[in-house]
């Protein structure tokens, strides 16, 4: 537990393996792994983090077995339908490129994810209900001790209930393959940051993920390792931080010649019914002015492909 420190060959490295919500909080292995994770943030927007309560029969059984399954699955186009599944069953396809995406809202709601399975399965699968419940469940616990370090970090531990309150989790489903219509491009996922506050990237065995760093002359390989998770901070956490936290540009390159790369990716974004950013007051001072006016998060989500940054859309 605690902190593995830099590395020069890729992102900071910490594990958070013995460390939970109700246990190590305030000590001293507590203490180091939250200041690797406040720099690591600040530095370069993410870092690689030890997460052995994910173990490999449980990455196995979501990324080798059911993710494949579900895109193997006609019924997946309907899931694109936001008629149908008016929160979560976005499909993402980018034109020209090798990438779908599937997006499911609450992965932490056993109704919510049984009623989305039973669109791939009319019959239910309680397998990949109970599995994603599962890894959503691990995954929630970490992603909620990553806020808890930012916040302790700047000494806003007393913003964290009222925090965690207004945010949602949600789960990505990503499928990349190779094939004769990419024309020999490499890229699977071109450059961007994400909207969200914290992603955690499950890469499972095949690489492809890539983090520029922050002054934007290198990329770093995020490499996958069995236990290892890769944690990337988005904009929405950039702004309520006023730019304490870097958002780092990222994309996914096919190097290899692979057929096929599943990716799944946990994240933290606004809840529905709320989801005014707001960076907190304290934050804010003479010698940091505030670098994002107030903005709804799902009005930007839906824009920013036109603004091109969240700086373009509402900048101080
Ligand atoms: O598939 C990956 O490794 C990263 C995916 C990603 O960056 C995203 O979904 O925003
Ligand atoms: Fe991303």
């Amino acid at each position: 537990m605690g902190s593995l420190g830099g590395n020069s060959n890729g992102l900071p490295k910490v594990d958070l393996s013995g460390l939970g919500p109700k246990c190590g909080l305030g000590t001293e292995a507590w203490g180091a792994a939250r200041s690797t994770v406040a720099l690591a943030l600040q530095n370069y927007g993410g870092f690689e983090v030890v997460y052995d309560r994910v173990g490999p029969d449980l990455r196995n059984e979501l990324l080798g077995q059911l993710v494949p399954e579900m895109f193997s699955k006609p019924a997946v186009r309907v899931l694109s339908d936001e008629r149908q599944l008016a929160t979560h069953g976005v499909l993402f396809m980018r034109a020209g490129l090798p990438f779908v995406a599937l997006q499911l809202a609450q992965p932490n709601c056993m109704n919510v994810v049984q009623e989305y399975a039973r669109i791939l399965w009319p019959e239910g699968n309680d397998f990949f209900s109970n599995t994603v419940k599962k890894y959503a469940g691990q995954m929630e616990e970490l992603i909620q001790m990553i806020h808890r370090m930012i916040l302790e970090s700047l000494g806003l531990e007393n913003h964290y209930d009222s925090h965690m309150k207004s945010l949602i989790n949600s789960m990505r489903f990503l499928k990349y393959y190779k094939d004769s219509s990419d024309n020999g491009s490499s890229i699977g996922l071109s450059s961007h940051q994400d909207s969200t506050f914290i992603s955690i990237v499950c890469q499972h065995n095949v690489e492809g993920l890539e983090v520029q760093t922050a002054v934007g002359d290198e990329w770093i390989y995020a490499t996958p390792f069995a236990n290892t998770f890769t944690v990337l901070a988005g904009e929405a956490f950039m702004a309520w931080t006023n730019g304490r936290i870097h958002a780092p540009i990222h994309r996914v390159k096919l190097t290899k010649p692979i057929e096929k790369r599943y990716t799944v990716v946990f994240s933290t974004t606004p809840s529905f019914v709320d989801d005014m950013i707001n960076t907190p007051e304290e934050l804010v001072d003479a010698q940091n002015p505030l670098l994002f006016k107030p903005f709804k998060y799902y009005d930007y989500v839906k824009v920013k492909k036109d603004f091109g940054s969240l700086k373009a859309y509402c900048g101080a």
